[in-house]
């Protein structure tokens, strides 16, 4: 094995989704950087999650065949090649370590056999799907969203197994397509940790779209068939499908990566705690052991698994990393779903808010000019306010592109903008954007 004095370098990072933009950024700061990557340099986003989710949606949107959109999403994520991507890194003066790593000791990873020293370690190592427990599940043809997103195969039919973001999104891509789509949920109804008129809205719409939606079952058990498979339910039913599609949630990837040397435990579902620096929590033995420093970013920290909130800590660990302190809020990271129509989301959700006596108001999309002329009148708009503060803290919407006109809100409640001035802000006509204006209106009388 080589001396890890051999290949020491100021900060090691391991995982190269939102871990490639920190190595970025501390390698033009000047510190020496590697980069330690099992699989794509990029990370999931661009090859496997979001862009060519979007880029199926968009293709569904516009009424593409099923054959030009695979084209267009393979192109999106380049073939799944990774060389430009590693030429970037190379260019910023990271070196790029191809395999998988784990800590060995304090101040020492190994990858391949090859032991690498570190002052500052950061853990962007992302999150993978879960396998659901349901008897029989490893012996039917299944997809997660890797598959899903990246085979050129349209199944006949398709069960979706779950109705979060990857669920509803993958459903509206399949079903679009003209595979007959299934979807089961366990929950009462779709992203149900939402205001319940974002779910009960994208459910007609994915109905709409041609999905049939199964809410409050789950899945118990799966066998074989001679025409592919069949899932049962626990409502008794069953369904007989050629494929499920496993969209039933994600957990932080922690396993083997040898944290315990490092005196980090990471909590299986919520991923490795870090404090408001995203500096990794650790056992006072391993403070005490002293010299280095171990931060984390992204999925793995469970903190909000969205690919902005994993750049978002990314800019976090770089200040940190620098000397300069700067601690995170995660009041307002955008949750948006996109569907047709785009469901957004921040701050708190009225379904979990706690400790807060919530002010609520909303309006719906049909009423705006905007409706008459897109010809489309689907949508609402609900803002959350704390009474006691007079300040917005939450906001759900759907509605065609709704991503764009919510931005203003989320800037609302991360500056905890008063209801006075908010009132006060004149929106374009006609947009969608004057849905907000009586929405605030009608908060700040309840004051
Ligand atoms: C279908 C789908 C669609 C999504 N769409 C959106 C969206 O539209 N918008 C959005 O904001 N978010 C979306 N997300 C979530 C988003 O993809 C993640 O939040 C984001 O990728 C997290 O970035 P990360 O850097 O933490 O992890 P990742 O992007 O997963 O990167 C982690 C990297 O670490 C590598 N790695 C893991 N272990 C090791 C090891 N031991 N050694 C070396 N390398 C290792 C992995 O190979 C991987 O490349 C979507 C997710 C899915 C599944
Ligand atoms: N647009 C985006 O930003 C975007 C898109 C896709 C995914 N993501 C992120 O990726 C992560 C994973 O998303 P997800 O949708 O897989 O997870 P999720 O945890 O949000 O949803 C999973 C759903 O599956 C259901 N479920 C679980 N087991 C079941 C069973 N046996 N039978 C029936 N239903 C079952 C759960 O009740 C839940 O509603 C999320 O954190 C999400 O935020 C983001």
């Amino acid at each position: 094995m080589t001396d890890a004095q051999d290949k020491r370098y100021d900060v090691l990072v391991l995982g190269g989704g939102a871990g490639k933009n920190i190595a970025a950024d501390l390698a033009r700061a000047g510190r020496s950087v590697a980069l330690v990557e099992s699989r794509l340099v990029g990370g999931e986003c661009p090859y496997f999650a979001c862009m060519p989710s979007k880029s199926l949606l968009r293709s569904a949107r516009r009424g593409e065949t099923w054959e030009h959109a695979v084209a267009r999403r393979d192109e999106v994520t380049r073939h799944l090649d990774d060389a430009p991507t590693a030429a970037e890194m190379a260019e910023a003066g990271v070196t790029v370590i191809r395999g998988r790593g784990r800590a060995v000791r304090p101040g020492v990873i190994e990858v391949d056999g090859t032991e690498y020293g570190y002052t500052d370690l950061v853990v962007a190592t992302g999150s993978e799907p879960v396998i659901p427990e349901v008897e029989g599940i490893g012996d039917v043809p299944t997809w997660t969203s890797d598959e899903a997103l990246t085979r050129p195969d349209l199944p006949r039919r398709l069960i979706v197994l779950g109705g979060g973001p990857v669920g509803c999104e993958l459903s509206q891509v399949y079903a679009a397509f003209g595979s007959q789509v299934t979807l089961v949920e366990a929950a009462d109804r779709l992203l149900a940790a939402e205001a319940p008129f974002i779910g009960d809205l994208l459910a007609d719409e994915l109905r709409r779209t041609g999905a049939d939606l199964r809410l409050g079952v789950s899945a118990t058990r799966a066998e074989r068939t001679e025409s592919g498979l069949r899932l049962y339910l626990s409502d008794g039913g069953h369904i007989d499908a050629d494929r499920i599609l496993i969209a039933s949630g994600r957990r932080p990837r922690v396993a083997d990566l040898g944290l315990e040397t490092l005196g980090i435990r990471p909590d299986p579902k919520q991923g490795i705690a870090v404090d408001v620096t995203c500096k990794a929590v650790t056992d006072a033995e391993a403070d005490a052991d002293g010299g280095t420093t171990v931060w984390a970013a992204g999925d793995v920290t469970g903190a909000a698994p969205y690919t902005h909130a994993a750049n978002y800590q990314s800019r976090i660990v770089v200040s940190n990393v620098l000397g300069k302190r700067r601690e995170a809020d995660y009041r307002a990271v955008p949750r948006a779903v996109y569907t047709t129509p785009t469901v957004y989301t921040v701050g708190v959700s009225p379904v979990s808010a706690t400790g807060l006596e919530l002010l609520s108001a909303g309006y719906d999309l049909s009423d705006t000019p905007r409706a008459t002329v897109e010809n489309d009148d689907r949508g609402r708009v609900e803002l959350y306010a704390d009474r006691a503060r007079g300040v917005l803290v939450g906001a759900a919407a759907i509605g065609l592109y709704a991503e764009g006109w919510m931005s203003e809100i989320t800037l609302a409640i991360r500056a905890e903008t008063p209801l006075s001035i908010l009132t006060d802000v004149v929106h374009a006509f006609p947009t969608y954007g004057e849905a907000i204006e009586p929405v605030l209106r009608e908060l700040a009388e309840q004051l």
